[in-house]
């Protein structure tokens, strides 16, 4: 690992309660599927092409995931995580420990609102109007998780609530602020989608695919956008390596909508990867909450100025185009 990212996260282990720190990393299950999101990347290997003449691009194709309760991770919380977002694309999720408007007013660059449909559709509505005064751009829903995931570390640690002083922020007069008051729920569907585009002209977005049928479905539905995500290996622990679900999503999408990629993400040389496999961007979640953790604003600048570093030097390497036919195993 790049020594920074490592520094970062050793320095986040070290300063962060243990309860909490294990909040951040844990996984779903025997957390099979959070090693393997990191261990796909390992398995492939990429053929540059040379001679191209082609100069690179400086856009940082990186959005930060929405990633709950930052103020666990250091006081200023996604304050913070703003602040150092810069032009890069910053999903907040609703289990921000800051208000949305808050959340936006620090940031310079685009703020998405990260949404769990909530059942009480009234409720729901409220956060997207929510999200639409405070300034952002796009709804996120995230539909990976019709119920929590069972996180052995938490059950272990008795983690089921945010200490007193901090709160789900945009949960407030809505349905009470506790953990538990964003409620997950296996009734949500695709008419839940439908209804949410009926209240708000911003563009949507479903975060979660794995299947290609479902990503199908998500475009026949008008979504501007799909994150083929399996949450960080957080919700189940028997679903592929985000990446390795990603080829036969983008072939489903057909280069209708941009397709983004989740999980694992922690170097130059993975972003290259899953563009060259028809990502448009990758989220990078934990890795931006160690650079929280670590030195807050600061650490979080540090986490995506590694990374835009790494990506630039991959790119140049490879004359400055990523494709599908680049990507081989590593046997
Ligand atoms: C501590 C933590 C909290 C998360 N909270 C949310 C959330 O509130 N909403 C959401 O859609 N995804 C959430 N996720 C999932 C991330 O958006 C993202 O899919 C995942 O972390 C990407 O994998 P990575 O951590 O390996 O980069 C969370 C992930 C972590 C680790
Ligand atoms: O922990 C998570 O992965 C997550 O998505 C979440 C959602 C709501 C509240 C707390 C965490």
């Amino acid at each position: 690992m790049n020594p920074v990212l490592a520094e970062l996260h050793d320095k986040a282990r070290a300063v962060l309660d243990p309860v909490h720190y294990d909040f951040f990393a844990g996984g779903v299950g025997d957390e099979v599927v959070l090693a393997d999101n990191e261990a796909a990347f390992r398995r492939l290997a990429l053929l540059p092409r040379v001679l191209r003449g082609n100069g690179i691009s400086q856009d940082l194709p990186v959005l930060i995931s929405p990633t709950a309760f930052h103020r666990l991770a250091h006081p200023d919380g996604e304050l913070a995580t703003a602040r150092a977002a810069g032009g890069t694309t910053l999903v907040s999720s609703m289990a921000s420990t800051v208000p949305i408007a808050e959340v936006v007013a620090a940031a310079t660059g685009p703020v998405w609102f990260q949404l769990y449909v909530q059942p009480d559709m009234d409720v729901t509505e409220a956060l997207v109007r929510r999200a639409e005064r405070a300034g952002c751009a796009a709804l996120v829903v995230t539909v990976d998780s019709p119920v929590f995931g069972r996180h052995r570390r938490d059950i272990a640690h008795g983690f089921h609530d945010l200490p007193a002083g901090l709160a789900a922020e945009n949960m407030r007069d809505l349905a009470g602020v506790a953990l538990r008051n964003i409620e997950m729920s296996p009734a949500v569907s695709w008419e839940h989608l439908d209804r949410l585009r009926d209240v708000t002209t911003l563009p949507l977005w479903v975060k979660g695919v794995l299947h290609p049928q479902d990503a199908v479905l998500a475009v026949g539905h008008g979504v501007a956008g799909v994150v083929v995500s399996n949450h960080g290996g957080r919700q189940l622990d028997l679903v592929p390596a985000s990446l390795d679900a990603l080829p036969a999503v983008v072939d489903a999408v057909a280069g209708r909508v941009p397709v983004v990629l989740d999980g694992g993400v922690r170097s130059g040389g993975d972003i290259a990867l899953a563009l060259a496999l028809g990502a448009s961007a990758v989220g990078i979640g934990r890795p931006v909450l160690w650079g929280l953790a670590a030195d807050g604003e600061q650490g979080v600048r540090r986490v995506l100025d590694v990374l835009r570093d790494e990506y630039r030097h991959v790119l140049a390497m490879c004359g400055g185009e990523l494709t599908r036919d680049m990507v081989v195993a590593r046997c």
